[in-house]
């Protein structure tokens, strides 16, 4: 993000952002409710356009991208939302093949066999012939998952994956993206709020905050928790509240 300005009309919800995400990296993005991360997500992968700065994937701009530029970059991208946002008329499988179905001219034998290898990465190879009404929370997160990485997206932005999950769930599915990054190389950003999924998964953290527009915290969660000058970085990562002094 290079100087990134990004709001609704023409007020700034966060501004002058400037960090790299590395390739192979997961980093973990902060803050409370309404602090502007799903618009930053929303700002870093094309889908709005920023009031300022830039958004360059290796090298290139996705703001001033032509369309065709910006859909071969958007494609490299993929994005899951917190409810899952799988079509409830269509199986698991359908659901996974339909970036396929809709965006190449791959035969059906290959796209369905691209899904499959898909849900096997995410250890949902049971489930294809399921409909997303009979998904648990952890599968329907998956099912997301698979489907993002249809088009041959390497990296994956995922909108708060553990929100409504069990611990037990949500830590397999920290497993599953850590796994996806070894084997894979794919880079993650991730919001969450989940201490216990931050300090499993993160190499890095950036907080947002609301009031100033801005990052006021970025880098590894231990340094953050054992470090950082900010009260309000201590207080969400040590998850107590700050004695007042004496
Ligand atoms: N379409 C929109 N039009 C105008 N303002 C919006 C729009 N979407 C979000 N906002 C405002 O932008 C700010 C940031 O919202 P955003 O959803 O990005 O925050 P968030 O940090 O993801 O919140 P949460 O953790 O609750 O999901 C909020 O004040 C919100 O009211």
């Amino acid at each position: 993000m290079r100087g990134l300005a990004i709001g609704y009309g023409s007020q700034p919800i966060l501004e002058d952002l400037w960090f790299d995400v590395e390739r192979g990296e997961i980093l973990v993005i902060l803050g409370e409710s309404g602090c502007g991360k799903s618009t930053l997500m929303k700002g870093m992968t094309g889908l709005q356009r920023p009031l300022s700065g830039d958004v360059l994937i290796d090298g290139e701009s996705i703001v001033m991208a032509d369309p065709a530029t910006k859909a071969r970059l958007q494609r490299g991208l993929g994005i899951t939302y917190q409810s899952g946002a799988l079509f409830g008329s269509l199986s698991v499988l359908e659901n996974v093949r339909f970036p396929l179905d809709e965006f190449t001219r791959i035969g059906l034998r290959q796209r369905n066999l691209i899904a499959r290898m898909l849900l096997h990465l995410v250890e949902l190879g049971h489930a294809e012939t399921m409909m997303p009404a009979e998904l648990s929370g952890g599968m329907i997160k998956r099912a997301g998952i698979a489907r993002a990485m249809a088009l041959g997206a390497d990296i994956l932005m995922l909108d708060e994956p553990s929100a409504g999950l069990d611990p037990i769930t949500a830590a397999n599915l920290d497993r599953t993206i850590l796994d996806l990054r070894r084997r894979l190389g794919f880079t993650f950003v991730v919001v969450t709020h989940e201490l216990q999924s931050i300090f499993t998964i993160a190499d890095r953290a950036i907080m947002l905050d609301a009031e100033s527009r801005g990052i006021i915290a970025m880098g590894s969660p231990a340094d953050l928790r054992d470090r950082s000058q900010d009260p309000r970085v201590r207080q969400f990562f040590n998850h107590r509240p700050d004695t007042p002094p004496a």
